[in-house]
């Protein structure tokens, strides 16, 4: 059976990457993708942008939706103090283990927690199951219908708090419109926009920061 573009990804991190050196990861799929196979990581461009909020939001209990390779798993679990923690969401069976390797290559096994699971199965349980009390961060990174009603559990079951910071990719290109409908304009969200380009390529994308207000 022909190996997949993640098993690809995968091998080429652990051939190329420096154990234990997070940074080492990132740039070898950044360059992998961006030289030989394109697939949909957040990308060195849109990365700093996620750098940049993670940094602000400093949090210690952070989530994100669609693990995919463990790309960005790695990218906020590099920027995370000691005692924080990441979830991380993925439903489809395939990419668990990839994302596994490749998040203990970058040395970050002990900070991310991947959740295999449909969100909207799992979000329900992350208070009783996973004893999370509030989440500090999320990042929003799956199918893109899924992000407004994946928003909407979040603040159902309790897991936002005052100053959360929610951040979605993708709400340039393929877009989030449901999402960015139900926080823009919506007196519990302030929403901030980034403008910038798609992982890998010269075509416009863009973030959406949308900090929860109580
Ligand atoms: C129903 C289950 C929902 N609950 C779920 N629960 C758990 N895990 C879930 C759920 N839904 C999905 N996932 C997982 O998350 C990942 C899915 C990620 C999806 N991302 C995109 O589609 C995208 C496309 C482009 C793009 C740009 C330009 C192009 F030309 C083509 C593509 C760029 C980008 O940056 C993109 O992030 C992963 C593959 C998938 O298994
Ligand atoms: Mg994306």
């Amino acid at each position: 059976m022909d190996q997949s573009k993640e098993q690809r990804i995968l091998n080429s991190v652990s051939y190329n990457a420096i154990k234990g050196d997070a940074e080492s990861v990132l740039d070898c799929i950044d360059k992998y993708c961006s030289q030989k196979e394109w697939a949909m990581n957040v990308g060195d461009e849109k990365g700093l942008i996620l750098d940049k909020i993670v940094k602000e939001a400093d949090p210690t209990v952070a989530l994100e939706l669609g693990t995919y390779c463990g790309y960005s798993a790695v990218r906020i679990a590099r920027l995370l103090k000691p005692s924080a923690h990441l979830f991380s969401i993925e439903f489809n069976a395939e990419f668990v283990p990839i994302a596994k390797e490749i998040i203990e290559i970058a040395g970050l096994e002990d900070k991310v927690t991947i959740l295999e699971g449909h969100a909207q199965d799992i979000i329900p349980q992350l208070k009783t199951k996973y004893n999370v009390d509030t989440l500090d961060f999320v990042f929003l990174d799956h199918w893109k219908d899924r992000y407004a009603p994946d928003t909407i559990l979040l603040e159902q079951y309790g897991l936002l708090r005052k100053g959360s910071i929610l951040l979605a990719d993708n709400i340039g290109f393929p877009g989030a419109p449901d999402f960015l409908k139900h926080v823009r304009n919506n007196e519990h969200y302030e929403c901030t926009h980034y403008p910038s380009h798609l992982e890998y390529m010269k075509a416009p994308d863009a973030m959406e920061k949308a900090v929860y207000l109580g």
